[in-house]
């Protein structure tokens, strides 16, 4: 069987290659480059480390070794796509839509598909259930990271292998180190994709500008504040709002008027929910519950967080909700509501919070 494994110098991808060689696979290692690098220096991002790691294990695992750009398909995509979510007042999510249009799309058409298989450091897992595939998470439950695959198609999660999905983040840890692979010490990447190497502020900044407005006091109406743009800031947001006499949270945004709506305190009734609106819902693998009236047990995810919440799910029309057993926070517009199975075993599938 050919396997292309996507490495990003990162210690999870690195032990990929570990495990892949353990089974008796002989990989043929992808590091995409997205080159965020320009000429007026506000984008950093240095691949050069990642490269040499990446060169380093595929010399030890004696692997082939290629170094592709998705550059522009990822602006073109990815980029394309934040901008204009945040422009319309919404909390965009690179981390899916690079999964899913980047790493097992572009890259599929272009070298994935002469391989049988893709394998990535990704904390998940596959199940095999009905002749079918589905996506399920992984044993390190604080780590799982089907979130962020919640967009994949049935394509491209059939084709899928996660090497490490089996394994704790402690455990992958350790076979670096027993085997003394460079990134065995390498902190974590803090997600966003490629775009988690840059300033996302000045990112933001540097398409859309500066636009000052008012925060004003949701309950009383009260101007408390002044904002650079209302792009700046996202729904359930703490940090960055300048504010004293906190803590200060988002909870609504005028975006005709460039208004930042906040609460202070931590249990304001605004900053929860209990209803979560999905359009677009899409199943990974195959609908299991066709048109049905009522509900359906669930548990999901508004983000990603370690914890999975209970809930039901009815459908009206192409419009499914969820209703929370608990109240959730920050539940923004833009982002992706995920559902698994009572058991928060099989994820099903996603749509886009309205
Ligand atoms: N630049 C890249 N080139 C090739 N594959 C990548 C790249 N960035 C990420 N990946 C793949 O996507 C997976 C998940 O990405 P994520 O951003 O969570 O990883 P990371 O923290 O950068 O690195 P790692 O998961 O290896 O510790 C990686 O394990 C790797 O398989």
């Amino acid at each position: 069987m050919e396997i292309a494994a996507l490495v990003s110098g990162g210690v999870d991808s690195s032990v990929v290659v570990h495990r892949l060689k353990e089974m008796g696979y002989d990989p043929t290692i992808f590091y995409i480059k997205i080159g965020m690098e320009d000429e007026e220096g506000y984008i950093d991002c240095p691949s050069e480390e990642d490269i040499e790691i990446v060169t380093f294990i595929a010399k030890k695992y004696g692997c082939r070794f290629e170094i592709v750009s998705l550059h522009e398909e990822y602006w073109n995509s990815v980029v394309h796509y934040t901008i204009e979510s945040v422009k319309r007042g919404l909390t965009p999510n690179p981390d899916m839509m690079c999964n899913k249009l980047i790493k097992f799309g572009t890259f599929e058409q272009k070298w994935g598909h002469q391989f049988d298989r893709i394998a990535t450091g990704h904390y998940a897992t596959t199940t095999q259930s009905e002749g079918l595939t589905w996506l399920s998470t992984a044993k390190d439950h604080v780590k799982d990271q089907t979130y962020f695959l919640g967009q994949v198609s049935y394509v491209q999660v059939s084709k899928l292998m996660f090497p490490i999905g089996d394994l704790l983040k402690s455990e992958v840890r350790e076979i670096a180190a027993e085997n003394r692979l460079p990134s065995a010490q390498r902190k974590d990447s803090q997600g966003i994709c490629f775009l988690g190497k840059v300033n996302y502020n000045r990112f933001i900044e540097r398409y859309l500008g500066k636009k000052e407005g008012l925060i004003v006091e949701l309950e009383t109406g009260n101007i408390i504040g002044r904002h650079q743009g209302y792009w700046f800031h996202t729904i359930g947001q703490r940090k960055g709002l300048g504010l004293s006499g906190g803590p200060w949270f988002v909870i609504k945004k005028d975006v005709n008027r460039n208004i930042v709506y906040v609460s202070k305190g931590y249990d304001t009734k605004y900053q929860y929910g209990n209803v979560i609106n999905l359009q677009g819902f899409s199943f990974i693998t195959k609908d299991p519950w066709g048109d049905f009236e009522g509900e359906k047990e669930i548990t999901f995810k508004i983000r990603h967080t370690p914890e999975f919440t209970r809930g039901h799910i009815s459908k009206k029309g192409d419009l499914y909700t969820i209703s929370s057993e608990l109240p959730v926070q920050g539940i923004a517009a833009g982002q992706f509501g995920v559902v698994y199975d009572l058991e928060s075993r099989i994820c099903l599938g996603s749509g886009m919070i309205i």
